[in-house]
């Protein structure tokens, strides 16, 4: 029987045929299983936590909540502290392919049931959060308001906590930075069972561990509450299409439109090596008479990015009228481009009016149901990887990928990089326009070794003092991670709050050796 693989990874003929019908096949099982079950708890969610905000019991609650969480982190602080801590939500939940196995040699604090909206006040401008309170939760509550966070990270399960604790971009991240620019204050429970409040205010006692918690991973304290700015909204936006059709115009059209003002949001779809789609967007109060109203968030409408590249074929400048949350989770229904793998007849228009109401699957749920075999098809193939590069260097970045990886579409998402403490390093002492570029799907270069090739980007990254979001597969050794990022605040940080024995090194949490 013949065998594949590199040295270390040998694998038959039989299994990898197996795999194959797994993976290419995995609508069988997702469509009468997954999508239901994805229903039934995303139902069940949204009657409870319309229930909770009605009777206004969460912030009652959340006293009693987080004295539990106090007393179990003094509980570990007064035994042998052997075994270090985490949040013991359960690795299938997290928007991560990896599932942690750090998780179970440490003593896991609950903070599961930290998943509520405590307060809106629209005076100070701010909504106070538990940390797993949703993107989806949010936008629910506060647009009917006339409300919104400043950054809506578009998948409707990214929490408030994955957020702040690792990081969060989203298309308006031209005007507003990443997630954390635009936290005010952190509640946390350090290691010794303390409850502390994190202020970005220059007067707060613990003004730097503010600026150190973001991208620290839980390795500073535990988060049980967030206050985040939010802003007036209007129910719409105006959504204008640049279809470009060489590579040059479709990255001076990025570049132009991420440093005009009147722009809100700014986002880019690369289809190929040579052609791609700028997006820009604002909010609008009404549709005009003679505009086009699309609401793409409904069950019936194709997909996203395939809406967006029918657009790019016609090579038409084009302007639609889009609800507000309709555009905030425009890449929810097709897990970005993710979920041509996993139902390839999706957008057909058929399984659309019939089952598209049935739509996304969830991604936990999805996880939960990965077997071995599909996992190891995704390990061997499949690139999920976002890097946070100069918008600068965006020319010679796309080369890269496309050299290693060739994988398209990829997402171009402009964000404005401040200077600021905090692991990641920019010292310019000036605003930079950074970009991330999204990396999802199916590798087609023979050559592609996930760990060489990815570790060829990671380097290639590092060169232009760009970052690695974290919640994917890094395979840089610590020093190469603490190049990346900086250790400064972050170890003094680890010292003043007694964090060495509680948590481990945020690398230890992150790297490849610590997931499977
Ligand atoms: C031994 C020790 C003691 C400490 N004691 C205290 C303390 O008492 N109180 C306290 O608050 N902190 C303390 N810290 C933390 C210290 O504030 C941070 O490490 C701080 O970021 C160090 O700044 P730096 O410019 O020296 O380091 P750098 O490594 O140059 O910079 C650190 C961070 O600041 C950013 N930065 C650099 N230049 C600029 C700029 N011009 N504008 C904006 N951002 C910039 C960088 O991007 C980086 O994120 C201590 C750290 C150590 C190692
Ligand atoms: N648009 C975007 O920006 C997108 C971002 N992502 C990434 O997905 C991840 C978020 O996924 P999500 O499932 O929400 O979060 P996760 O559960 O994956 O949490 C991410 C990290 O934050 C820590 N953490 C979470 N809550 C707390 C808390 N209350 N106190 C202390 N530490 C905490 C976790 O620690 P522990 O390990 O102890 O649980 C974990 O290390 C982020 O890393 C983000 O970068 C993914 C898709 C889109
Ligand atoms: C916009 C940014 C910054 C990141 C988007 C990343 C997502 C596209 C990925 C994050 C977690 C990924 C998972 C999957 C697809 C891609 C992500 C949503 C799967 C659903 C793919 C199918 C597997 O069986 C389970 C995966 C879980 C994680």
């Amino acid at each position: 029987m013949g065998v594949y693989g590199t040295a270390t990874e040998k694998i038959s003929i039989f299994e990898r045929l197996l795999e194959w019908f797994l993976f290419r096949f995995r609508w069988i099982f997702v469509i009468p299983l997954i999508l239901p079950a994805s229903l039934a708890y995303d139902s069940y969610n949204f009657v409870r936590n319309w229930f909770i905000y009605k009777v206004q019991s969460a912030p009652k609650a959340h006293d009693r909540k987080v004295a539990k969480i106090q007393k179990s982190v003094k509980q570990w602080s007064s035994g042998d502290r052997k075994k270090k801590m985490c949040t013991a939500r359960p690795g299938w939940l997290t928007m991560s392919f990896r599932f942690p196995k750090y998780k179970k040699d440490m003593v896991q604090i609950k903070t599961n049931d930290l998943i509520d909206i405590l307060e809106i006040d629209t005076n100070a401008r701010t909504v106070r959060v538990e940390p797993n309170v949703t993107m989806g939760q949010l936008t629910r509550t506060l647009i009917p308001l006339g409300y919104t966070l400043p950054i809506v990270p578009e998948l409707d399960d990214l929490t408030v906590g994955g957020m702040i604790n690792g990081c969060g971009v989203e298309s308006s991240g031209r005007k507003y930075g990443m997630f954390q620019h635009i936290c005010q204050s952190f509640e946390i429970v350090t290691a010794n069972g303390e409850l502390i409040f994190a202020s970005k205010d220059k007067n707060s006692e613990h003004q730097p561990l503010f600026y150190g918690i973001p991208w620290s991973h839980g390795t500073l304290g535990f988060l049980v509450a967030a206050t985040i700015k939010i802003i007036p909204c209007k129910p719409f936006v105006r959504l204008t299409y640049f279809p470009c059709k060489t590579q040059k115009k479709l990255y001076d059209r990025l570049s132009h439109e991420a440093n005009k003002n009147d722009n809100e949001f700014v986002e880019g779809i690369q289809y190929s090596y040579d052609s791609g789609m700028i997006m820009t967007a604002s909010f609008t109060e009404a549709v005009p008479k003679n505009g086009s109203l699309n609401a793409i968030g409904r069950w019936h409408k194709p997909w996203f990015f395939k809406h967006v590249e029918t657009i790019l074929k016609s090579g038409k400048e084009t302007v639609e009228y889009i609800p507000l949350r309709d555009y905030y989770h425009r890449h929810s229904r097709s897990i970005f481009w993710e979920i041509q793998d996993l139902i390839p007849f999706g957008n057909n228009v058929l399984f659309r009016w019939f089952l598209g109401w049935t739509m996304p699957p969830k991604v936990s749920l999805l996880k939960l149901t990965t077997s071995g075999s599909i996992r190891n098809i995704y390990n061997r193939r499949h690139v999920i990887q976002d890097m946070l590069i100069p918008l600068d260097n965006i020319q010679e970045a796309v080369d890269i990928f496309d050299q290693e990886v060739q994988i398209y579409p990829l997402w171009l998402c402009p964000l404005n990089l401040q200077s600021s403490p905090g692991m990641v390093r920019q010292r310019a002492g000036r605003n930079i326009m950074y970009v991330d570029i999204g990396v999802y799907g199916n590798c087609t270069r023979d050559t592609y070794e996930p760990k060489e090739t990815t570790r060829k980007i990671e380097g290639y990254v590092r060169s232009v003092q760009g970052v690695q979001m974290l919640y994917a597969d890094t395979y840089m050794t610590p020093s190469e991670f603490w190049e990346m990022f900086d250790s400064s605040l972050y170890d003094w940080l680890r010292t003043k709050y007694n964090c060495k024995e509680a948590f481990p090194n945020v690398y230890d949490k992150v790297c490849k050796a610590a997931r499977y």
